[in-house]
This record gives C-alpha cells, sequence and structure tokens, in this order.
C-alpha cells in the first residue's frame, strides 16, 4: 500500500471546522445498496408511470412508516418499495440519483450493492437490472468523475440453489459487475448455507465480502472469513464482542463497512452514542463509514461521518484515518488507490495549513 506523506501526528483542525473538512474531504463508499437510496418521491413518481400501486396514499405515509424496530421490519419495506423498479431506465434513474449524491459528498469512489432476485422474482429480466445500473456507473465516471462499480448480492433468506441460478443469470453480464456480497436476514441464515456459490464465484475471480455481525453472533462473521472467504465484512459491529474475533480483524487487516445511522434506525444500538464505532476504530480495525440505504436511514454518507463524529466525538485523525481505510479497503487497482489517497492528503494538508 502507498505509504502516505502525511503525518496524521501533525493534523490539527479547530472543532468548528470539522464538520466542513468531514464533508470535503474525499472518500469511497463501500456498503450502498442502490435500492435502498430510492427515495420515497422518486418511488412514487415511478409508481406513477410503471402503473405500480403502492399501499401508501403520499410521500409523508411512506416516510412515516420508517419506524423500525430491527432489520426485519426494515426489508419488508424495503422490498416494497423495490417493486416500482421495473424497466431499465428506472434502474438507471435510481443508480444516477444516488451517484449524483455522492459526488456531492466528495466521494471518489463507489461500490453498489444490488439485489437481482428482488427484481428477477418479478419477472424483470437480469439484463435490464444490470444494464440500467451499469449506464449510470459509466456516466458516472464520465460526466461526475466519481469512480463507480456494482457488487451482486445474494438475498441470504433464499436457497442456495436459488443463488446458483442468479449467478448463472448474471454471468452473461460479467464484465459489468466486480464481485458478490451476501444480504438480507441475517439471523437463522449462517455464511455457511452459501459455502458452495461463493466457493464458484472465488473460482471465477470475483471479488467477496458479506453482511456479517450486523444482528448475528460473531460466528457468523468467523464463517464469512474462514467458509466464504471474503475479503470485507459489512457491518460486523457484533465482533466486539469477540476478543479473538477482534484480533483476527485486526491482524488480517479485514475492512468493517460500518453504517451508522441504519444501526441507530435499526435498534442495533440504542444511542448513536453508544455505537462502537471508537471500541473497533481503538483495536486496529480497518473501519469505515458508509450509508447502507440512505433513503431509508435519513442521510448519505456525509450525514453518517457528520453524526457519528458529533454524537461520538471522534477526531479529525479518525477522519483521516476512515477515509484511508475506505480508499484501502475499496476493489480498485493500485493506481486508482494512490491517486484517491494523494487527493485525501492535499485535502488534509489545506485544512491542517490554517485558514
Ligand atoms: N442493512 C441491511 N442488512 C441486510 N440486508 C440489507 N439489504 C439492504 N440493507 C440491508
Ligand atoms: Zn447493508
Amino acid at each position: 500500500m502507498t505509504p502516505s506523506t502525511f503525518d496524521p501526528a501533525t493534523i490539527s483542525v479547530p472543532p468548528a471546522r470539522l464538520p466542513e473538512l468531514l464533508a470535503r474531504m474525499p472518500k469511497a463508499e463501500l456498503h450502498i445498496h442502490i435500492e435502498g437510496s430510492l427515495e420515497p418521491e422518486l418511488m412514487f413518481k415511478m409508481a406513477r408511470r410503471n402503473g405500480v400501486s403502492l399501499p401508501y396514499a403520499s410521500v409523508d405515509e411512506l416516510r412515516r412508516a420508517y419506524d423500525f424496530s430491527n432489520l426485519q421490519s426494515f426489508l419488508d419495506i424495503y422490498y416494497a418499495g423495490a417493486s416500482v423498479l421495473l424497466h431499465e431506465q428506472d434502474f438507471y434513474d435510481v443508480a444516477w440519483a444516488y451517484l449524483q449524491r455522492a459526488q456531492a459528498d466528495n466521494v471518489l469512489r463507489a461500490e453498489l450493492f444490488f439485489d437481482p432476485q428482488t427484481h428477477t422474482a418479478r419477472g424483470v429480466a437480469m439484463e435490464t437490472v444490470i444494464g440500467g445500473l451499469h449506464r449510470a456507473c459509466e456516466d458516472a465516471r464520465t460526466q461526475l468523475g466519481v469512480d463507480a462499480a456494482l457488487i451482486l448480492c445474494f438475498l441470504r433468506h433464499l436457497s442456495e440453489d436459488d443463488a446458483f441460478e442468479t449467478l448463472e443469470a448474471a454471468l452473461p453480464y460479467r464484465d459489468q459487475f466486480i464481485g458478490v456480497g451476501l444480504d438480507s436476514s441475517e439471523v437463522g441464515h449462517p455464511p455457511e448455507k452459501f459455502a458452495r456459490v461463493f466457493a464458484r464465484c472465488r473460482e471465477l475471480g470475483l471479488h467477496l465480502v458479506a453482511h456479517a455481525g450486523e444482528e448475528g453472533p460473531p460466528a457468523y462473521v468467523w464463517s464469512a472469513l474462514d467458509v466464504l472467504k471474503v475479503e470485507r465484512i459489512d457491518h460486523g459491529v457484533q465482533s466486539a464482542k469477540d476478543p479473538a474475533l477482534m484480533k483476527r480483524l485486526a491482524q488480517d487487516g479485514i475492512a468493517l463497512t460500518v453504517c451508522p445511522l441504519s444501526n441507530l434506525k435499526l435498534c442495533v444500538f440504542p444511542k448513536l452514542a453508544e455505537h462502537n464505532i471508537r471500541t473497533l476504530l481503538d483495536a486496529g480495525l480497518k473501519v469505515t463509514i458508509n450509508s447502507d440505504d440512505p433513503a431509508y436511514f435519513g442521510g448519505y454518507v456525509n450525514t453518517n461521518f457528520l453524526q457519528t463524529f458529533e454524537a461520538t466525538g471522534l477526531t479529525a485523525t479518525h477522519a483521516w484515518q476512515l477515509a484511508r481505510n475506505s480508499f484501502e479497503a475499496s476493489f480498485m487497482d493500485a493506481a486508482g488507490k494512490a491517486r484517491c489517497l494523494e487527493r485525501l492528503d492535499a485535502c488534509f494538508a489545506e485544512f491542517a495549513g490554517g485558514h
């Protein structure tokens, strides 16, 4: 990894300027479900144009339903919302809207999860899903300067056979996604259930990630690492309950894509001030901050940074580390990482230089 020319020990930013630094610093977002970025206004617009009826009378009524008690209570609404996505242009539009927001938050690299089974089960073709999302990613590179890539997620509440069928259907578009992930209802669906399909994806040279330790136990994080052989853990916050696992994650430099506002909205932590992000950072884990499902959880990546720093008292040095981790843990090539890390250090040099 490129050594930084910047000495984090010299970072000194007045607290009043921390929000501006968090907003302006270059970053990568590594945990964003594109279906979870579908804002109610766009959802209603698509419902109207596609003749889909939603079980809510208005945008306001829908937003009022975003009062979740756990992961499943969210997923039920999230899958219902995704039912308005039918045509290639719909997939383009939802991704394009997110990528514009990402650019505004100074995201240089975004790795977007998508859930094809949510759509193919309703008769939408894989080509329609991947085609629209991929076209938006290409436009983001040329028109927004945001480097975006797709990660196909298998739904873990469905069978491994279903995951294999999904992989088969996606393989004609192999050059349009960089990896696979595992999401949906965690408890009761351990990573081992998907051992064979992940082994196949590994043979195909795909990057591997999995949600683990969001609500589920540390044992699921161990098996995501040892059975699925993932390169990053999505969420992973329950790892703090297992000291041996914390040691393993630190030693192997396994990144956790932490999503603080998601954890708050889904009642993983009762308050943001009680989030364990600082424990994870202090243990030397490669933590990153991400938005998960920003349309449902009250904020895009910069809001996640701002509110988490405010609630937990993290400092400008933590900000630099988190942003650096996001580039290092990304699936960009070495030259791409080096370019992003240079821009990060230039941003911090400007702030540390004083104004
Ligand atoms: N936070 C989350 N956990 C599991 N599956 C998801 N799908 C979308 N968001 C998710
Ligand atoms: Zn997620």
